[in-house]
């Protein structure tokens, strides 16, 4: 089965460059003021041309207004969103109706029972993304380098279309997919050399590990 990569966080040609020749299925771009990785959206419109073909490019928001959704859509051209807030199930189709575009919830987990609150989410969100709750203090909603236990996703249902997401990095992604053999995968900090600095290297790093990972489950 394939597994959907995404890189999300990107900022720079260098790193989209990266992205693209280590096989990302999806690039990310940040649309949350306060984070290092924010992008003006004109910015990630030059930047996703690259991706065009090769990847498919996700807007990353936080309970962000019809306003800033219409800027980010008109001016960034975006494949998918990623709402990363408080979305309500409501909302969730709001978004979608008005852009007619694919919709990745994201639900910050720690344990079992955070996976119910899917549930009213199932058959409006095209896909979901499962994110480690942010440190106590943290401005961020996400981006934060954090991990959660990849166990508690092993009881999930088998057809459920969802990205694992939080402190994944080289070392550690290889137990994270046999530990729940994930759809999808999402990394940001971990390929970075300080917070919002992607770093090319790091970035071919991540695919060789995922790479390696694969070979060995295959063997
Ligand atoms: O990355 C950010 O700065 C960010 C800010 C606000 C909302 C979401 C954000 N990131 C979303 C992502 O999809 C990250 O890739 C995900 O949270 C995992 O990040 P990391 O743990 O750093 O790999």
């Amino acid at each position: 089965m394939a597994l959907d990569i995404k890189i999300c966080g990107l900022k720079t040609d260098e790193a989209m460059a990266a992205a693209l020749a280590g096989g990302a299925s999806h690039v990310g771009f940040i649309f949350f003021a306060k984070s290092p990785r924010y992008v003006e959206p004109a910015e990630a419109g030059r930047l996703r041309q690259a991706a065009i073909g090769k990847a498919r490019a996700v807007a990353v928001t936080v309970d962000a207004d019809d306003a800033f959704l219409d800027e980010i859509v008109v001016k960034m051209r975006p494949d998918m969103l990623q709402l990363h807030g408080s979305e309500t199930p409501e909302r969730v189709a709001e978004v979608k109706a008005r852009y007619g575009l694919p919709v990745m919830k994201v639900f910050s987990v720690s344990e079992a029972a955070d996976l119910d609150r899917i549930k009213p989410f199932i058959g409006i969100a095209d896909r979901f993304m499962f994110d480690a709750k942010p440190p106590k203090g943290s401005q961020l909603p996400g981006g934060n380098g954090v991990a959660f236990d990849w166990r508690i996703l092993a009881g999930l249902d088998a057809g459920l279309d969802y990205m694992l997401s939080g402190g994944l990095n080289a070392a550690n992604i290889g137990d994270a997919l046999r530990s729940a053999n994930p759809p999808a995968i999402d990394i940001s900090s971990g390929v970075e050399s300080a917070p919002g600095v992607k770093d090319p290297a790091l970035i071919e790093q991540f695919f060789r590990a995922v790479r390696a990972a694969r070979d060995d489950r295959a063997a």
